[in-house]
């Protein structure tokens, strides 16, 4: 569905992003990470067709990313969404719908359902008026006017409060169950872990690590095996009634084993935790070879 190729863009001497290379499939999520200045804004905008790429190619639903017809297959939410103060939800809607050219009847019907179903009152508030969080679920509402395939969102929930956060996470992931395929940034990686089905984590303008979780986790995690047992062992931390120490390997949980055994106990549980997004992502971005960032005189 999505499918990038050396996607490369320069601002004067600067690489923003180089050698971006991926694709989605559809109906997956695929969630783009990485820290501040890392390139995610500007990849997005290259996809969505609103910054053409120095070199490389990107092709959106069949399309070339800079072909018009694409956009007809694509909502881009961006980072931030001015909204023009003086129209209500509706006339903006209508606005877009009409750019759309989304029929008045089909218009009205999804305008209404989408700002339902993202729990949106007031139709009739100027939207200079509304809050943060009503603005952002407006805007949401707008990429979905023209009932795209693809959906392009940059930090979806940005600046919003918890409860808004969530509505609009849980939301996102309707619409992935719905079959849309949707690529989103985000710097909350718990977020990430819950919705997408694959992650890219950038550094310095490149893709320095991409995968599902469990290839993150195995490539850039660590395993540990929580290890419980009935006496007090080095290291562990009482856990109503039982002792429980944490190693990272099995000779460490063979080792646990001994000593309980040595002084007349046993292990009775054993349980693997997994490295979070989080931990992957530090541990990526530890590892990750500093990159210039500057173009290379030739
Ligand atoms: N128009 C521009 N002119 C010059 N440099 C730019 C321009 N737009 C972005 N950059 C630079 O390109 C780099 C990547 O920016 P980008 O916005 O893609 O990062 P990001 O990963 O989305 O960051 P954030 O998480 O802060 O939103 C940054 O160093 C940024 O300053």
């Amino acid at each position: 569905m999505i499918d990038a190729r050396e996607l490369r863009k320069e601002y004067g001497n600067f690489v923003a992003v180089e050698g971006s290379t991926f694709s989605v499939d559809r109906g997956e999520v695929f969630g783009v990470i990485g820290p501040n200045g890392a390139g995610k804004t500007t990849t997005l905008k290259m996809l969505a067709g609103l910054l053409e790429p120095t070199d490389g190619e990107a092709t959106v639903a069949g399309f070339d990313a800079s072909d018009p017809e694409m956009r007809k297959q694509l909502g881009f939410l961006p980072e931030e969404s001015p909204l023009y103060e003086e129209m209500t939800p509706i006339s903006y809607l209508q606005f877009f719908a009409d750019l759309y050219e989304v029929p008045g009847d089909v218009a009205e019907e999804r305008m209404l359902d989408t700002l339902e179903k993202l729990d949106l009152e007031h139709h009739d508030r100027k939207l200079g008026d509304m809050s943060k969080g009503m603005k952002r679920k407006v805007a949401i509402a707008r990429s979905l006017i023209n009932d795209p395939d693809v959906l392009i969102y940059d930090e979806p929930a940005s600046g919003l409060d918890p409860l808004t956060t969530n509505y609009v996470i849980e939301f996102t992931e309707q619409l992935a169950e719905e079959g849309k395929t949707i690529v989103f940034s985000a710097h909350n990686l718990f977020h990430v872990e819950s919705i997408c089905d694959r992650v890219a984590i950038m550094n310095d303008g490149q893709i320095v690590a991409r995968g599902d979780l469990e290839e993150l986790q195995d490539q850039y995690g660590e395993r540990r095996y929580r290890v419980y047992t009935t006496v007090e062992v080095p290291d562990a931390v009482e856990e109503s009634g039982t002792w429980c120490r944490v190693v990272d390997s099995m000779d460490g949980v063979d080792a646990t084993r001994a000593v309980a055994n040595d002084r007349g106990g046993e292990v009775i549980d054993i349980r693997t935790e997994e490295s979070s997004l989080e931990e992957v992502f530090l541990n990526v971005a530890e590892s990750a070879t500093p990159n210039a960032r500057t173009v290379e005189e030739v």
